[in-house]
């Protein structure tokens, strides 16, 4: 059995001032080397948990409950050490990947500037190292490294991000919404990246997505969220098949609306002959 190395217990949002919860009593659970989907439609909360585990909340939001990783209360913890746990500890991929780097300084600079900064090493070594994660998530590394931020489209931005979260190699990755911006092939080849980091490290990834087919197929386990609240959790295959809450069936209905492949193959074959 894998130990706990994030553990959330009745975490609770509000905006100060404010009567109504924006995240009411959520307990989620990763054990190293999980992988664990939070499903969710827009606005239901997700970004403002994964923002409360890094620490990275609104001033004008509060938060209670707790938020235990590594076995220490992150929520307790003034913002300069939490602060210090992000990127080599706690990496994220956010949403909005633009805000990563600076325009006007080359990817290359940026990323061995990062790594250097989390990782004692020379710069040589580093280099070597953003070349090789740039190559994992399948862009031409040369010419990557060498390019400034606005050179590159927005999927490959989107991919150098990724490659700088994966090149310092946290316990615990979240990442939010991180394919949206990728085609199938590049965000395939983006999620075999971290299932191989999760190989090789251990580390657990919290997986904030509404594509719930993305969630069924490389998730281990999920919770679903709703509203702020976590409405069903459970084996990724429980809740695909087995799933209670109306939200949920919602959710899942949505998917199971498209054609099926069997069914769609049968028509196939019907029309061609
Ligand atoms: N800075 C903010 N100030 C006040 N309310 C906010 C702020 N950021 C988010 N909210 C509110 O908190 C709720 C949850 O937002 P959150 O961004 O966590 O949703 P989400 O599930 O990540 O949605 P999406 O999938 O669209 O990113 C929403 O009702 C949103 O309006």
């Amino acid at each position: 059995m894998n130990s706990s190395l994030l553990s959330i217990e009745n975490l609770s949002i509000h905006s100060k001032g404010a009567k109504k919860s924006l995240i009411n009593c959520v307990s989620i659970e990763l054990a190293k080397g999980e992988i664990v989907g939070l499903i969710g439609e827009s606005g239901s909360g997700k970004s403002l948990t994964a923002r409360a585990i890094m620490g990275l909340l609104p001033s004008t939001m509060e938060v209670e409950g707790s938020i235990v990783f590594n076995d220490v209360d992150v929520v307790a913890l003034p913002s300069k050490e939490h602060r210090k746990m992000l990127g080599n500890k706690i990496g994220m991929i956010f949403q909005d990947y633009r805000g990563s780097f600076t325009p006007f300084i080359k990817v290359g600079k940026q990323m061995v500037e990062t790594i250097r900064t989390h990782q004692k090493m020379s710069k040589n070594e580093a280099k070597e190292i953003a070349h090789q994660v740039l190559e994992e998530m399948g862009l031409d590394s040369k010419k990557t490294y060498q390019s400034y931020p606005f050179q590159l489209s927005g999927g490959q931005t989107q991919r150098v991000a990724i490659a700088l979260a994966l090149a310092l190699r946290p316990s615990l990755l979240i990442c939010d919404e991180m394919t949206t911006a990728l085609d199938v092939l590049s965000g395939e080849k983006v999620l075999d990246a971290i299932d191989q980091l999760r190989k090789e490290t251990g580390c657990a990834v919290l997986m904030i997505t509404h594509d719930l087919a993305l969630a069924y197929k490389r998730a281990d386990r999920m919770y679903v969220m709703n509203q702020g609240e976590i409405v069903e959790e459970g084996l990724s295959e429980e809740i695909r098949c087995h799933h209670q809450h109306p939200y949920t069936k919602k959710l899942c209905s949505c998917l199971l609306s498209l054609p099926n492949e069997v069914a769609f193959m049968g028509q196939e074959r019907v029309g061609s002959v």
